[in-house]
């Protein structure tokens, strides 16, 4: 079986005071702790043994509990009939060989390691030798006044990616690293002072449990039947977890040939298959919570304990299914007996008003009557009961939550649908996944409620069947855009670049562009292509301010200016070395009007501009880089004739500026800076932002076929 490592005590007779370690250990274990570890440096082998004989009645199965370095007071206690999990060793301890051989393949064998040496040698004992790793300190301790260089999360983080055996986080461990320290591959978190010398040791460990758990996707296993047409058990259950958030699987007790309409059919395959299924899980998945539903008969039942008995799962919640929906039996009636020895197991049992009734042994009236009940049923068998008002006639629906001597009560309208098949499969598997999550058990109803009701409001939206249909069971996702998978930002400028393929093409093969790379391009068309950039490039650089002014970002708003800096800096360097009288371009000539596919363009950037969105005009400004930059690059690359290279080209400076470096870089930054804007928004926004740039890039198109064809 794989060990429950997520809380770890070890204790310390100094710091637990005079509350003694034994009452520390009871608490602490109350309050969730999953293992324990004596750890008393000074006590003789014999007092150490004494000490075990008495922790192993206290904690009675509800943790495991392992003795540092004494394996001679373990066997000694085993022997005295205590039960006696394993040994944790330090790396001078007595050897892991025998310390295995002595305990056996159950025994929990664990060792301390911070180096890579460590890890290697753990590593080269034969498999199976040790179960886990104690790794730390994480940071200075007191209660390891010898300990070795703090690891820190960083340390420790990278020891446990070297680690194929678990490692539980020691050394200095509070509660606020349990999210750091879980996410940086801990198993688990084994704690001294802060357990120890806590005012109330269950308070403290509860508080360890609920952060630890908050900062994981539970592991929940749903015990119940099959139900082929999916809206009750198992199938419901896996539906159910996956949609309250977490990791579900099926243990299958029974099979039935059902669909809305009833039950046709039961199959029982035989309880020692279903001990395989079970155990294949708890040998190798830590399993934060269980839930159980249709258990068939009582030898069924009986495994079901036998295996909750040996692994001890933090968390059982038990539908105690009798009677489906439909009318039909799930549940002989010798069984009903042996249930009562199951739900002494239970954290929470979820009966229907039915169910209710057979569990306490007398027929139930009303919803008071109910509450009632439910109370004595609580205080029998020692857990809280979900009394649920499904089946009350009348307009409300509520259900209750009994137990600790408080009943809370939850209102709702009855909700006007037929579709109520798996309704409490449903219930039980969301609230033992929201228990797993760290939810209080009030706040978990609550929340698995609203599900559930939402799923029942949205379950006419569905035609499964000709009965009782389904619950939506992820409509709540659906509605919320959970279907829509987010491209990445490099998605997204992959696809943009490929849907402007025919435009960049066709600006390959346009004439001015041939004739610019093969240098026979007519003067007077090159100048009138210049003149044209220079008019667009002062409307461009107010554009680019209008985006500056938007950004959401300082980071974002200081490359949009810098880059209208850059393009007015650009359109004077035009008038400067370009466009002058020399060149034979007089101040009359310049004065020139917009030709058309300039206005055309600017006017698409200044209405995008004036619509005040930013990612769209984003969008629209960023063809002007991107296009530029990779026909400069090529250019510059000979993809156009090796002549654009050289030096002597008549236009050589002007080919320059668009491979330079800095405008390569400003280019990367704009494209990653539009792309990750395009993955946050809506998906029609998406569109929106793409139609901009695909309109901006065909003004590129434009622009430049304008000096030859326009
Ligand atoms: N028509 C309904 N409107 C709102 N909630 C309902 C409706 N029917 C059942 N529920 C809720 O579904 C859950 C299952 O309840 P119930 O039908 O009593 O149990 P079971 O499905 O085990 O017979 C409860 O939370 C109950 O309040
Ligand atoms: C296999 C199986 N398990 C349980 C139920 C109970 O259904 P409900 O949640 O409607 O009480 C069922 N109909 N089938
Ligand atoms: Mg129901």
């Amino acid at each position: 079986m794989i060990a429950d490592l997520s809380l770890y005590l070890v204790t310390d007779p100094e710091l637990c005071g005079e509350r003694g370690v034994v009452e520390t250990v009871r608490q602490a274990v109350d309050g969730g702790v999953r293992v324990v570890q004596l750890r008393d440096k000074k006590a003789t082998d014999a007092e150490t043994a004494a000490q075990l004989i008495e922790l192993s009645r206290v904690i009675d199965g509800r943790a495991l509990l392992v003795v540092n370095d004494r394996l001679d007071a373990a066997l000694a206690a085993r022997a005295a009939g205590a039960r006696v999990d394993g040994v944790h060793l330090g790396q001078g301890d007595v050897s892991v060989l025998r310390a295995r051989a002595e305990l056996g393949a159950g025994a929990l064998i664990g060792l301390t390691a911070n180096s890579r040496a460590h890890l290697d040698a753990a590593l080269a004992l034969p498999e199976g030798s040790v179960d886990y790793l104690g790794v730390g300190v994480i940071r200075p301790t007191k209660t390891k006044p010898d300990h070795p260089p703090a690891l820190g999360v960083d340390g420790f983080r990278a020891f446990a990616a070297a680690s194929p055996l678990p490692c539980v986080a020691i050394g200095g461990v509070g509660i606020d690293d349990t999210e750091v320290l879980r996410d940086a591959g801990a198993a688990g978190l084994a704690v001294v002072s802060a357990l120890c010398t806590a005012p109330d040791p269950a308070v403290a460990a509860a508080a360890f449990v609920r952060q630890w758990r908050a900062a994981g996707v539970p592991r929940v296993l749903s015990i119940a039947g099959s139900d082929p047409s999916g809206g009750a058990g198992v199938q419901a259950d896996l539906k159910s977890i996956a949609a309250s958030g977490g990791f579900g699987m099926a243990v299958i007790t029974a099979l039935t040939a059902q669909n809305t309409q009833g039950v046709r059919a039961v199959h029982v395959p035989p309880t020692g298959f279903l001990r395989e299924q079970l155990d294949a899980i708890s040998d190798d998945i830590v399993i934060d919570a269980v839930k159980i539903g249709m258990l068939a008969n009582a030898e069924v039942i009986r495994t079901v304990i036998d295996w909750l008995d040996s692994v001890r799962p933090p968390i059982v919640v038990v539908d105690p299914v009798m009677v489906a929906t439909s009318g039909d039996r799930l549940l002989d009636a010798e069984a009903e007996h042996a249930l009562g020895e199951l739900l002494t197991r239970a954290d929470v049992i979820t009966p229907n008003l039915g169910e209710l009734a057979v569990l306490v042994g007398r027929d139930v009236h009303g919803w008071d009557d109910a509450l009632a009940a439910g109370s004595v049923l609580s205080a029998a068998v020692g857990a809280r009961v979900l009394v649920k008002g499904g089946h009350l006639v009348g307009a409300d629906a509520p259900d209750a939550l009994v137990g600790d001597g408080a009943i809370v009560e939850f209102e709702g309208a009855r909700i006007a649908t037929g579709n109520t098949h798996g309704t409490g499969c449903s219930l039980s598997s969301a609230l033992a996944t929201r228990l797993a999550r760290g939810e209080a058990p009030a706040d978990a109803v609550a929340e698995a409620r609203a599900w559930l009701r939402e799923s029942l409001r949205e379950s006419e939206a569905l035609a499964v069947g000709q009965g009782h249909g389904p619950i939506s069971h992820f409509a709540g996702l659906w509605a919320r855009g959970g279907l829509e998978t987010r491209p990445t930002a490099e998605d997204i400028a992959a696809e943009w670049w490929a849907s402007i393929a025919d435009i960049r093409s066709e600006i390959d093969e346009l004439p001015f562009i041939r004739a610019l790379a093969d240098g026979t391009l007519d003067r007077d068309a090159f100048v009138f292509y210049l003149a044209q950039d220079a008019l667009y490039l002062r409307e461009y650089a107010r554009v680019l301010a209008e985006a500056s002014r938007l950004a959401p970002t300082s980071a974002e708003q200081a490359f949009w200016a810098n880059s209208a800096h850059g393009s007015i800096v650009g359109e004077l360097e035009l008038h400067a070395s370009w466009l002058t009288p020399e060149a034979g371009v007089s101040a009359a000539t310049f004065a020139a009007e917009h030709a058309p596919a300039t206005l055309a363009y600017l006017d698409h950037l200044r209405a995008t501009a004036f619509g005040g969105d930013y990612a769209e005009l984003i969008a629209a400004i960023l063809p002007c880089f991107w296009l530029y930059d990779d026909l400069g690059r090529r250019l510059h690359a000979g993809e156009f004739g090796e002549y654009a290279r050289d030096p002597r080209h008549p236009y050589a400076s002007w080919l320059a500026t668009y491979a330079d470096p800095a405008f390569e870089q400003a280019t990367v930054q704009a494209i990653a800076y539009v792309s990750q804007t395009a993955a946050t928004v809506t998906p029609e926004r998406r569109t929106i932002m793409r139609r901009a740039f695909e309109t901006a890039a065909a003004h590129e198109r434009e622009f430049f076929a304008a000096p030859l064809c326009g």
